[in-house]
């Protein structure tokens, strides 16, 4: 069995503290029935061991006096040394800063732009991200507002008339609406250029939750994917904080791609990876294990069961 494992040292450098647990696939439903035994006793150590990873990188930019008013959570900021740089605006201080830091993927060390709901007073900055960085994807996994709350601006036109965000317009060409999620296609436009910009909107994952059933998952990540293949342009990820659901997705991402091409996978590895470039990704236990109930469910087989 695999014994909890792990230091109480924290000043240890990665390289000593394990930073990778592979599970072959054909032990994984033995795994998952080890972890998932006492209560989710073992699932609890593992993802505590995570709990201090990358927490002593700087944030110096986002705690900034005049960005302080850009982050939606005062502790929810971006590491320094991944943050997304806009093109600075002649002497503006903070003119280069959004809460969004670089996250790997299957496909890249820098495949996800990960960020924060834009709030309304960041939803330019959040446009001339998409553009700076040659971005063709958006996955929203957040409603803008949730029991009540603001969790997101609608950053988005409500009609196919275009809207300028800055000196960006963004129009409505189509959209296509299923039970737990809508596609968009969105025509951006900055001086003579125009590109088509894809919006992947989940409408149904509660805050701090997880999908119910988590097959629902699956099959958002799968309409995703064959709709946006390994390109080399960084994809938009943002939920309200940008760190619980943004994580998840991306690690169930990352999996069913890998497990076309190998024997086995590494979850808490792809876990700690994320979470050296983003604080929190990956943000709950129940997070955390929803990732193993959405692969089991494949690899069993009935990733099409479950409510459609
Ligand atoms: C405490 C700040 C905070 C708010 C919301 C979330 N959830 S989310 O990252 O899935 O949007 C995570 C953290």
């Amino acid at each position: 069995a695999t014994e909890a494992r792990g230091n109480d040292n924290l000043s240890l450098p990665d390289s000593i503290i394990e930073t990778s647990r592979p599970i072959r696939l054909e032990n994984f439903s033995e795994h998952y029935r080890m972890m998932s035994a006492d209560s989710d006793f073992r699932f609890s150590e593992e993802f505590e061991e995570l709990k201090h990873v990358g927490r002593e990188q700087p944030c110096s930019a986002a705690d900034l006096p005049c960005n302080r008013p850009k982050n939606r959570f005062t502790n929810i900021l971006p590491y320094d040394h991944s943050r997304f740089k806009l093109q600075p605006v002649d002497d503006e201080e903070g003119s280069d800063y959004i809460n969004a830091n670089y996250v790997p993927g299957y496909n890249s060390p820098r495949e996800f732009l990960v960020t924060q709901g834009p709030l309304h007073s960041t939803r330019d900055d959040f446009w001339r991200m998409c553009w700076e960085s040659n971005s063709r994807a958006i996955v929203m996994l957040t409603r803008c507002i949730e029991k009540g709350r603001e969790k997101c601006d609608h950053y988005w036109p409500y009609d196919t008339m275009p809207v300028y965000y800055g000196d960006i317009s963004v129009q409505i060409l189509n959209d296509s609406h299923y039970q737990d999620w809508s596609i968009t296609e969105f025509m951006m436009c900055r001086g003579d250029t125009s590109r088509v910009m894809r919006h992947f909107h989940f409408t149904t994952w509660p805050d701090f939750g997880v999908p119910s059933p988590p097959q629902t998952l699956v099959r958002f990540v799968r309409a995703f994917r064959e709709r946006v293949g390994p390109e080399q342009r960084p994809v938009v990820v943002h939920c309200s904080a940008g760190v619980g659901r943004s994580g998840t997705f991306i690690a169930l991402d990352r999996i069913l791609q890998q497990i076309q091409v190998t024997d086995h996978v590494d979850i808490f590895g792809i876990v700690w990876a994320m979470r050296k470039e983003r604080v929190w990704m990956v943000q709950t236990e129940q997070q955390y294990i929803c990732i193993h109930q959405c692969l089991l469910a494949v690899l069993e087989g009935n990733e099409n069961q479950g409510p459609p």
